[in-house]
């Protein structure tokens, strides 16, 4: 006999109205909907794409968006496809957004860009310098357009929070702590502790941004957490860093971003993971507890515009 599950039609409507978006791919998950959609950017001034998670309760209500945000040599896709999020997002009814890492086909990149610069190495910040200052605008597009573009197409709610790995978790750190009224709650995955200490941060940095490190301040999670606040704005950050992640010493400094938050009094969850390295295995081991600390966080929040 055959057995038919049923599959989550009604989520077929929930789909932009807008020109604006052009659906380039859509795969039901997990009970809900992953699809992938390509748009012209005013702020980086390309067509970008990015991939968006709806669980099945945005057929009928609106849910907050979990913002995750990739590291260096990622699109919009490595998360989707390899981090296994898409279970507990429809469990919790969390709307899952990632976008690209970069402007891409700007003309400025070269095959011969570093790791750390160009395609795929945004760093979420927006460039000053010659010749990246036109395109690279990555914080304005991962704070303001692209989240109003979703506010605009798909059923969000109010609440969001922000995630990421690696480059990513220094842009999520960053916009958390830059942003503190806007997110619930901000983790990471390995990230990019202390750029301005760091040789791919240091290197990015002084091409983006130019060689003095006072302009680099804005972009240093170790510096933005030292920033006055009241209790009361201190959003919970929780970090995960592989003890075998070969980049942990030189790239990613864990241990200055845990003294900066001991000595600003700021709440920081870090743990080490014994054995686990830099790759999106790590993250898919630990992503359901990540999610449930977005999820907690956000349930506390009102829930209108
Ligand atoms: N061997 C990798 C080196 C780059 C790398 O490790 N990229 C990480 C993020 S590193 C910090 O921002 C990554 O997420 N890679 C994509 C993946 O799917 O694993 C390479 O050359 O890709």
């Amino acid at each position: 006999m055959t057995e038919r599950n049923a599959v989550p039609l009604p989520l077929q409507d929930v789909t932009p109205t807008s020109d604006a978006l052009e659906c380039i791919e859509a795969h039901v998950s997990a009970g809900g909907s992953y699809r992938r959609y390509r748009h012209a950017s005013k702020a980086l001034g390309c067509d970008m794409t990015f991939g968006i998670f709806l669980p099945p309760q945005a057929v009928d209500a609106l849910c907050p968006v979990v913002w995750w945000l990739s590291g260096l040599t990622c699109t919009d896709e490595n998360f989707m496809q390899k981090a296994g999020a898409h279970r507990v997002a429809a469990e919790r009814g969390i709307i899952l957004v990632c976008p690209d890492t970069s402007p891409r086909d700007t003309g400025i990149e070269s095959d011969d860009d570093p790791l750390y610069l160009g395609a795929g190495a945004g760093f979420y910040l927006n460039a000053t310098q010659a010749p990246w200052q036109a395109h690279y605008r990555m914080f304005d597009y991962v704070t303001e357009e692209l989240p109003e573009l979703i506010r605009q197409n798909f059923p969000v709610a109010k609440r969001c929070s922000i995630m990421g790995h690696s480059m990513g978790g220094l842009g999520a750190l960053v916009c958390g702590l830059r942003l503190r009224d806007r997110y619930c709650a901000i983790s990471a995955f390995a990230p990019m502790a202390h750029p301005s200490s760091a040789p791919w941060g240091q290197a990015a940095f002084s091409a983006y941004l130019g060689n003095d490190p006072t302009l680099w301040l804005d972009y240093d999670p170790c510096v933005l957490v030292q920033e006055e606040l009241s209790p009361a704005d201190a959003i919970p950050i929780l970090i995960d860093q592989g003890d075998a992640d070969p980049y942990l010493d030189e790239q990613l400094c864990a241990e200055d971003f845990r003294d900066a938050c001991l000595s600003a009094n700021y709440p920081l969850t870090l743990r080490y993971q014994a054995g686990y390295d830099h790759s999106y295995f790590f993250v898919a081991s630990f992503i359901e507890e990540h999610l449930h600390h977005h999820a907690d966080a956000l349930s506390k929040e009102d829930d209108t515009f």
